[in-house]
């Protein structure tokens, strides 16, 4: 079931000067689906914080709603450092699932978005906590702009990441490959830019990318042989978890409820 708002449903209050008019558009859509997504929340609620420039967002505006008295006893359970930083800033107070083993709603963004609300996430780099957080919520909210929307998972033709140990992480890489050779999968270790060393992901672990060249199939068995390879600690797909997903775009935004 989908529903459409009209996209002057919130306030903008982005001021922001960019000279890139199509990068701030793209970001105030962003914007958009994560304060919708924020109306969601509470007084009371145990809430996973999501990571990546479309969460920000939403945190952003939770400290906010904190800060004015409008959501009360509110606690974040963030799904990065990188988050748990941001949280502490806007004054959001934390916890973790050791304290908190049931979150009400989590709010994150997607990298993709299938047409039954199948995700991949962790191209920014934090899928593992981020599962581990939304696995744990009795609802997961998923904000994208209108851009993640793809046909298959994968057919953005970009990657879909997966989290593995360090040790002879050539080895996995080349497991990987060879597990999904029919959808002509290419395999690589994703490098820091700045240092060109390999990346690092929160839980001290190496991410290999998966670029397929056509559909992967069933999701469900694909996610399964590849958390069978050892070597492997977590995927990026998010299969049927998301309860909702709110997508902003220039026609406004739908928010589609997972059919349970
Ligand atoms: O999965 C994620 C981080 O691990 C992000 O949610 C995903 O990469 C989307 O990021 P953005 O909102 O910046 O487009």
């Amino acid at each position: 079931m989908a529903t459409t708002y009209a996209p002057h449903f919130i306030a903008s209050e982005t001021t922001s000067s960019s000279s890139n008019p199509i990068k701030m558009a793209q970001d105030e859509l962003k914007k958009i689906a994560a304060y919708k997504a924020v109306e969601f929340i509470k007084s009371g609620m145990v809430v996973g914080l999501g990571t990546g420039s479309t969460a920000k967002h939403a945190v952003d505006r939770i400290g906010e709603l904190i800060q004015q008295g409008v959501l009360t006893d509110i606690v974040g359970i963030p799904t990065s450092k990188k988050t748990h930083e941001q949280a502490l800033s806007v004054h959001i107070p934390l916890s973790d699932l050791d304290t908190h083993p049931v979150v009400d709603l989590a709010i994150d963004g997607a990298d993709e978005v299938d047409p039954d609300l199948n995700l991949v996430k962790g191209r920014g780099g934090s899928l593992l906590r981020e599962k581990m957080i939304e696995f744990a919520s009795k609802k997961f909210v998923v904000i994208v702009d209108e851009t993640k929307l793809v046909d298959y998972i994968g057919g953005s033709g970009l990657a879909m990441p997966v989290e593995v140990v360090p040790f002879c992480w050539k080895f996995t890489a080349h497991k990987l490959e060879l597990l999904f050779k029919e959808s002509g999968c290419v395999a690589k270790l994703r490098i820091c830019p700045e240092t060109g060393d390999p990346f690092v992901t929160d839980n001290s672990n190496y991410t290999i990318d998966l670029f397929f060249k056509k559909s992967i199939g069933d999701l469900k068995a694909a996610g399964d042989a590849i958390l069978r390879l050892p070597g492997v600690v977590e995927h990026g797909m998010f299969i049927d978890m998301a309860t909702a997903v709110i997508v902003a775009g220039d026609g406004g935004v739908t928010v589609k409820n997972k059919e349970r």
